[in-house]
């Protein structure tokens, strides 16, 4: 391709920054180099399509009252790819050389303004495959000199949503007209890279510096009535009006019976510039607290700053080089393949693809009114589903519905509930003792304790009293269905729904299918997982599925390395450095010593070879010491649940050791952190690749969602797969070779991995379908 709006992603010329001074806040001054210079042949938008197929377009109808309405056009969410931006320029300039034309409204197609720029285009431009706009292409020349410059005002008719690059644009127009219920934000940060089309100047213009950096750094979307609230929007009014009202705002604009506002050269909202300072540093320290690793968020407040201090343009310019820097970053890469992961997450070869409707699901039942019951009944209440919760007798019945209530109540002390939905929430909710009224349900949800023959029991009862269609779910998280429906004849409607604690605030949903379990059934429940806002991983059936199995590892090395001398804490400090929310010794304890033992069992009979036989935690538990529940585990704590390191635990540690005549290793002792989190994970991945090879789940992608959702991997990693081949298919063999044959079985790599490694293939590619589990 031979057009100087272009460059090829290598060679990336990045603009003398413009310092403007002070006096530049009112002045817009053209620093970009002359537009048409970045044009060669004939420059327009037809040349460039006739040279690739357009992705998305827009188009222009101009009215008899000289209102030229360009809408974007781009399904599913009117994303502005390079076609549709280079066309929203062409339709411009077209709106402004008619002489019929007075005025211009911008909208979206469908109900949806514009879900910002289009993110199936970052791959291709990271991998140089796809040629982008100049940097500041498209913020200065485009949005700022050709739509905010205009000659002609525009108004943006917002309806659906204005996110990123979409409200960007809705930001440059002269006027914004929305509907109550559009989304308005700028949620660039989750994907790596700070808002790239004049969003960090023109927001903190808008809605004044506090309320902009709530948005921006949180990523957090506002409805149209709260932006209307902080003057984000100029009118709110009914979808049927909207085209309507906007046109006459922008008549209105034209001919000056209202205010012709360029929002980049505002300052009334702007805090004065000492108090701006202090509102940016504490910004800083916040998020230096709570994103450590993470650097964009810090450039993000250095691009607005820059803005406040020198002037728009010279913001816009900052703001240009440092998107074209970040969208090349390997935070970037990461965040934008867990978009797309998990949105693939649903979309479930052999289920999605059969054309099933899922059935309406009216009333549930939850057998078990304990931690996992209460938190799965909170959830579906609050998605309005009626739930029906069986106690075994009034005592525990009442303590179930009292944890619902609380989980509830926690939401109105922290302002996210208000009574009056608390009460409507919590009357979907009734308690039973028996059977009798389950034939009105449509699906069960058994959560009770991890027994095999009681499970057992409790499923060839709910085959007598429910109605055939209705779906037996079960919320294990270890024991085989098959097992569970051994005494039943309806196998192909038993499937595991398996939520993580606390159920109504972790966001995965492990659907669990054997071989027998019907699509029908599975496409129910990933109705359901979409209804309570959980992201849904569909899994084969096999000893802790997807998520505990492939974590399992995780506090199993870190107990080795205990054994052999490396310090607990120090192990805990790593994984959390590395970015993890808790260390394995952390999260034992809030899981609890007891489980935590239990579930070793069932490993231990399942996969022997790799059972790392500690024997640590049951000493202490002889010691009645079981985690954060007894307040002493690894750590103590105090009553408000604070941990801190407890020197006490050396002597459970020395006993461990001696019972099982193991003696420090100097030399695992002085492993740099990097080393730590290396020992601590790569088992992890060698478990994930067993998963990926035997079929339970479809692809390496659901892994990085399960890992990031169920256990808090950090995403900005790209999930437990996609950090793996980062390092190297090669590397990850080699190094759980070279421990296998020191330290044993443990670490030995599995024939996926070494299959891999010695391809030079990557862990996540897709070679042949794995076998079948599901
Ligand atoms: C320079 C600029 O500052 C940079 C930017 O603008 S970066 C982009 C900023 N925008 C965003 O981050 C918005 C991202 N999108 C979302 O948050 C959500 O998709 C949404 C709120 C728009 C819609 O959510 P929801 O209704 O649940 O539908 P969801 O399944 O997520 O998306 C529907 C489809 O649209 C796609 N999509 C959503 N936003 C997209 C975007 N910006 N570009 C391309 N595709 C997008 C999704 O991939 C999905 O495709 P699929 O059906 O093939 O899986």
């Amino acid at each position: 391709m031979d057009d100087s709006r272009f460059v090829r992603s290598a060679h990336l010329p990045i603009p003398p920054r413009t310092y403007l001074g002070p006096t530049s806040m009112n002045t817009p001054i053209n620093t970009s180099p002359n537009p048409r210079s970045l044009f060669s042949g004939d420059g327009s938008y037809s040349s460039f399509v006739a040279r690739e197929m357009a992705k998305g377009r827009t188009e222009m109808e101009v009215g008899p009252d000289g209102v030229a309405v360009i809408t974007i056009i781009n399904p599913p969410v009117n994303s502005l790819s390079v076609d549709v931006l280079f066309s929203l320029k062409d339709s411009y300039e077209q709106a402004l050389n008619r002489d019929d034309v007075k005025a211009i409204v911008i909208t979206g197609a469908g109900g949806k303004f514009s879900g910002g720029f289009d993110i199936t285009a970052f791959g291709g431009l990271q991998g140089g495959q796809r040629d982008q706009p100049k940097v500041g292409y498209v913020s200065i020349d485009i949005i700022t000199d050709t739509l905010e410059g205009a000659r002609k005002p525009s108004v943006a008719a917002i309806d659906g949503l204005a996110l990123g690059g979409g409200l960007e644009v809705a930001m440059a127009c002269h006027g914004r007209v929305s509907t109550s219920t559009a989304q308005l934000g700028l949620p660039e940060l989750q994907l790596g890279i700070i808002p790239g089309f004049g969003g960090t100047q023109r927001l903190p213009r808008l809605v004044g510096l506090t309320k902009s950096l709530e948005m921006i750094l949180m990523s957090k979307p506002i409805k149209g009535e709260e932006a209307h609230a902080f003057g984000l929007v100029d009118a709110i009014v009914s979808p049927e009006e909207l085209v309507k009202t906007a046109r006459c705002w922008a008549l209105d604009i034209a001919e000056f019976r209202r205010p012709w506002i360029r929002s980049l050269y505002r300052t009334d909202k702007l805090e004065p510039l000492g108090e701006a300072r202090e509102i940016l540093k504490f910004a800083r320290s916040q998020t230096q607290k709570r994103a450590p690793n993470l650097q964009h968020p810090l450039v993000c407040l250095d691009v607005v700053e820059e803005g406040i201090v020198s002037g728009p343009r010279a913001g816009l310019w900052k703001e240009a080089n440092a998107f074209q820097t970040l969208l090349f970053s390997d935070t970037c890469k990461s965040l934008v393949h867990v978009f797309f992961a998990q949105r693939a997450t649903s979309k479930v070869p052999g289920v999605t693809d059969l054309g099933l409707v899922p059935r309406k699901i009216t009333k549930v039942a939850i057998l078990g009114g304990g931690l996992m019951g209460s938190g799965i009944a909170t959830a579906l209440i609050l998605s309005n589903y009626p739930v029906m919760l069986k106690e075994v007798n009034e005592k525990f019945l009442k303590a179930g519905i009292d944890r619902v209530k609380a989980n509830l109540q926690s939401r109105v002390k922290k302002g996210k509930m208000s009574q009056e939905k608390f009460e409507r929430t919590l009357s979907l909710l009734t308690g039973v003792l028996d059977y009798e009224s389950f034939k009105d349900v449509d699906m069960v949800i058994e959560a009770v304790i991890e027994n095999v023959s009681l499970k057992q029991q409790i499923f060839a009862d709910l085959e007598k009293f429910c109605s055939p269609h209705c779906i037996l779910a079960t919320n294990t998280s270890t024991i085989d269905l098959n097992l569970i429906g051994e005494k039943t004849m309806s196998q192909d409607r038993i499937v595991g729904a398996h939520f993580f604690s606390p159920a109504h605030i972790m966001p995965l949903l492990e659907i669990v299918r054997t071989h027998k379990t019907s699509p029908q059934v599975v496409t129910d429940l990933l109705d359901v997982g979409k209804k309570i806002r959980k992201t849904p991983i569909v899994v084969g059936n096999c000893t802790g599925f997807a998520v505990n199995r492939m974590f399992f590892p995780y506090t199993q090395s870190a107990l080795f390395l205990v054994d052999r001398g490396v310090d607990v804490y120090k192990i805990d400090r790593a994984c959390t450095k590395f970015g993890m929310p808790m260390g394995p010794f952390r999260l034992a304890d809030l899981v609890g010593f007891g489980v935590a033992v239990a579930t070793g069992m069932q490993y231990l009979e399942n996969f022997p070879e790799r059972v790392y036989k500690s024997l640590l935690m049951s000493i202490m538990l002889e010691d009645k010491r079981s985690g954060e529940a007894t307040r002493k585990g690894f750590y103590k704590y105090d009553e408000k649940r604070k941990a801190s390191p407890d020197p006490e635990i050396k002597k459970y540690i020395e006993k461990s050791r001696s019972m099982a005549g193991i003696t420090p290793d100097l030399e695992l002792m002085k492993l740099a952190d990097k080393d730590i989190v290396e020992m601590v994970f790569l088992p992890v991945v060698n478990e994930a690749c067993r998963v990926l090879d035997e079929g339970i789940v479809v692809k390496a992608s659901d892994l990085d969602i399960a890992s990031i959702m169920g256990m808090g991997f950090p995403p900005y990693r790209g999930g437990i797969m996609f950090w793996a081949d980062s390092l190297g298919a090669n590397y990850v063999h080699s190094k759980l070779n070279a421990w296998s044959n020191k330290y044993g079985q443990l670490f030995k790599p599995c024939t996926y991995l070494a299959e891999r490694a010695s391809k030079g293939l990557s862990l996540s590619a897709q070679v042949n379908q794995a076998r079948a589990r599901m």
